[in-house]
């Protein structure tokens, strides 16, 4: 068995063991996609918890398994509850990711997001842009998603080219990949095999999803749908990547 084939046998698992586990993941997530967001990891089978009280976010951090950390409507209350939660998963050693929305647009968001990078996050994922103004990461897992999705880790480069046009049309669909790398670290310990898992897991879903669309209103429930139905079988028999070392 080639590396590759290993590689997509396991993301397959992994979406097994998150069937089984139904992880817990705390999403600090912009007031934009909440909804979408939860209801997409509701659909995997993990177990999706929201709120970003600052009073509160330090006991359900210690609760879940897994943070995602979105910095799309950011504010001096989730500035706080962010500070708070990732302190919890450090002390704790539990997987945490950062997605930098919109950190090209100003200069405070993008320092306050290579903070959260420096201070020991295991994955940041964004869209191009978000990840060109990141530039070098040192010891995150650095993802930059699009139409090919780009993870890369000291020498190792992995590119994943599933995934539908339609999805650049739903609002979220970055948000939700988010979500679900951090339902796949809470299952898999190698955040490099964890992501992969989740971004085969969304963009076959997103294929599946397409085919029975007729744009990006009847795509978002179809997503929802697919991510629900998809089967490890179908990620072993539609993943479309490749990988490279140096
Ligand atoms: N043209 C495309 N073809 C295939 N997949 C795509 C395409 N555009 C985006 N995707 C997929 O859609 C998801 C979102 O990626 P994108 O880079 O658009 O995120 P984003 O800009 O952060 O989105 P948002 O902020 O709306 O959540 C990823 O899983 C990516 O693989
Ligand atoms: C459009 C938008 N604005 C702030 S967050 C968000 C959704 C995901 O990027
Ligand atoms: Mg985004």
């Amino acid at each position: 068995m080639t590396d590759l084939s290993r590689l997509i046998e396991n993301a397959a698992a992994s979406l097994t063991h998150v069937r089984q586990r139904r992880p817990r993941v705390h999403c600090l997530m912009n007031t934009v996609v909440q909804k979408f967001v939860a209801d997409g990891l509701a659909a995997l089978g993990a177990n999706p918890s929201m709120t970003s009280s600052p009073d509160e976010v330090a006991a359900f951090a210690r609760r879940a398994d897994a943070l995602v950390v979105n910095l799309g409507t950011l504010d001096d209350g989730r500035r706080t509850a962010i500070r708070l939660a990732t302190a919890v998963a450090r002390d704790a050693g539990k997987p945490w990711i950062v997605d930098p929305v919109h950190c090209d647009y100003s200069p405070s968001r993008l320092a306050f997001a290579r903070e959260l990078i420096a201070s020991g996050a295991s994955v940041v994922r964004g869209n191009a842009s978000e990840m060109d103004i990141i530039g070098e990461v040192t010891e995150a897992l650095k993802i930059k998603t699009g139409p090919v999705d780009e993870l890369t880790l000291e020498r190792h480069r992995i590119r994943i080219e599933n995934g539908h046009p339609l999805m650049a049309q739903v609002t979220g669909t970055g948000c939700l990949s988010g979500a679900l790398i951090a339902a796949f670290m809470a299952v898999e310990p190698d955040r490099m095999k964890a992501a992969t898992g989740a971004l085969l897991a969304s963009g076959v879903a997103a294929e599946f999803a397409a085919n029975s669309s007729n744009g990006p209103g009847t795509f978002e429930a179809a997503f929802r749908d697919a991510l629900a139905a998809l089967r490890p079988e179908d990620i072993i028999a539609n993943a479309r990547i490749s990988h490279a070392e140096g």
